[in-house]
């Protein structure tokens, strides 16, 4: 992977809310940093409210009317970051592309399939329909639809919901975009489907060289299909790394605290499962908290994680970042950090 180029570049980004009156102003992201490179999966991961939708959404100029961006987003030379909405018009689709959660909000239910894909050919690669239509199908069938050019008459009410969220991945795909940015694109879709379509994103990173960004909040999915990992928690970065960094050596303990909770090779009968005690700290409290974020709910955190931000340290060369003022603290095993809830 080191000797692919950085793609997209993202530095010190930090997305508020102002305050309006009713609400006080809401720091939803601050200090993100990071590269994705040529051909890359990077997962956002964190709990609910870590900010992770809103990063993506603001990566691809989709965010919510009252956010406010700072900082820089590149992609290769282009300053994406208080570019206009044309010029990021320009981009998608051709350069930069999104696969949402749910499929039905990117398809249109009075068109076919294969006329919405050829219709997103069209404006983008000025092809004849002939052309456009032979590139529909195409994409259909890269992204596993069988007998495509048969399906691609048919409208997406036709298609099951695993069938739609591929027609999504291959409308996204169709004109080959340099980046992917896919915002929880299983969540509505059953386990052993979640898997098909994740594998659909991996091997069209393979054959088109498209970079992928994941948000996801399930770490076995990102350790099956990320290559490198970007952990927040309530809008702050805490953790970063190769996705076998992150996962099986992690330094901070909100990674821990998300590890110790994945389901565990134990007995059925026992269903207990660590977890983290609290919750992360609601919009309202997030601009003005002082330290680090973690720090209220985190075992290891002292009056120093309280008062100051940690600044990022590297652990193993450049790679391995990490958020945390005990971060030499944190043990081997997850679980000797956040031990069984209620255990008998
Ligand atoms: N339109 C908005 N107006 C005000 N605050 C917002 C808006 N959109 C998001 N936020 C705030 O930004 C923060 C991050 O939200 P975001 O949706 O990015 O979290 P997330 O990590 O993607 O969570 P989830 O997994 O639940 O989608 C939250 O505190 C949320 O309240």
């Amino acid at each position: 992977m080191t000797d692919r180029s950085t793609l997209l570049s993202v530095r010190d980004l930090r997305v508020s809310f102002p305050a309006d009156g009713r609400d006080a102003e809401v720091t939803a992201v601050r200090g993100l940093s990071f590269d994705v490179r040529e051909g890359e999966a990077l997962a956002l991961v964190g709990e609910s409210g870590a900010g992770k939708s809103l990063t993506a959404r603001v990566l691809l100029g989709m965010a919510p009317p009252r956010a406010v961006a700072g900082g820089s987003v590149r992609l290769r030379d282009l300053e994406l970051l208080g570019a206009p909405r044309s010029s990021y018009a320009r981009l998608w689709g051709r350069r930069i592309a999104l696969v949402p959660q749910d499929a039905l909000s990117v398809l249109s239910p009075v068109h076919t399939v294969g006329d919405q894909l050829a219709a997103a050919v069209r404006s983008v690669r000025g092809l004849g329909r002939r052309e456009a239509r032979h590139a529909a199908v195409a994409a259909l069938d890269r992204v596993g639809i069988a007998d495509a050019a048969r399906r691609a008459s048919a409208y997406p009410h036709e298609f099951s919901g695993g069938m739609r969220q591929r027609a999504v991945i291959a409308m996204a795909t169709v004109n080959e975009p340099e980046l992917v940015v896919a915002d929880e694109p299983t969540t509505a879709l059953d386990p052993a489907v979640q898997e098909q379509v994740l594998g659909v994103l991996a091997s069209l990173r393979e054959t088109t060289g498209a970079a992928l960004v994941l948000v996801a909040h399930d770490l076995d999915v990102v350790a099956r299909h990320a290559d490198r990992i970007l952990v927040m928690y309530a809008g702050s970065p805490m953790e970063s790394g190769t996705a076998e960094q992150v996962l099986t050596r992690p330094r901070n303990p909100y990674t821990a605290g998300l590890l110790a909770s994945l389901p565990p090779d134990r007995p059925v009968t026992d269903r207990r499962l660590p977890s983290i005690g609290g919750a992360p700290p609601p919009p309202s409290e997030l601009s003005w908290l002082t330290g680090c974020r973690f720090a209220p709910r985190c075992p290891l955190a002292g009056e120093r994680c309280r008062t100051h931000e940690p600044e990022p340290v590297a652990t193993a060369g450049t790679e391995h970042l990490v958020f945390c003022h005990h971060w030499t603290d944190v043990p081997d095993s997850a679980r000797d950090l956040f031990p069984l809830n209620g255990a008998a």
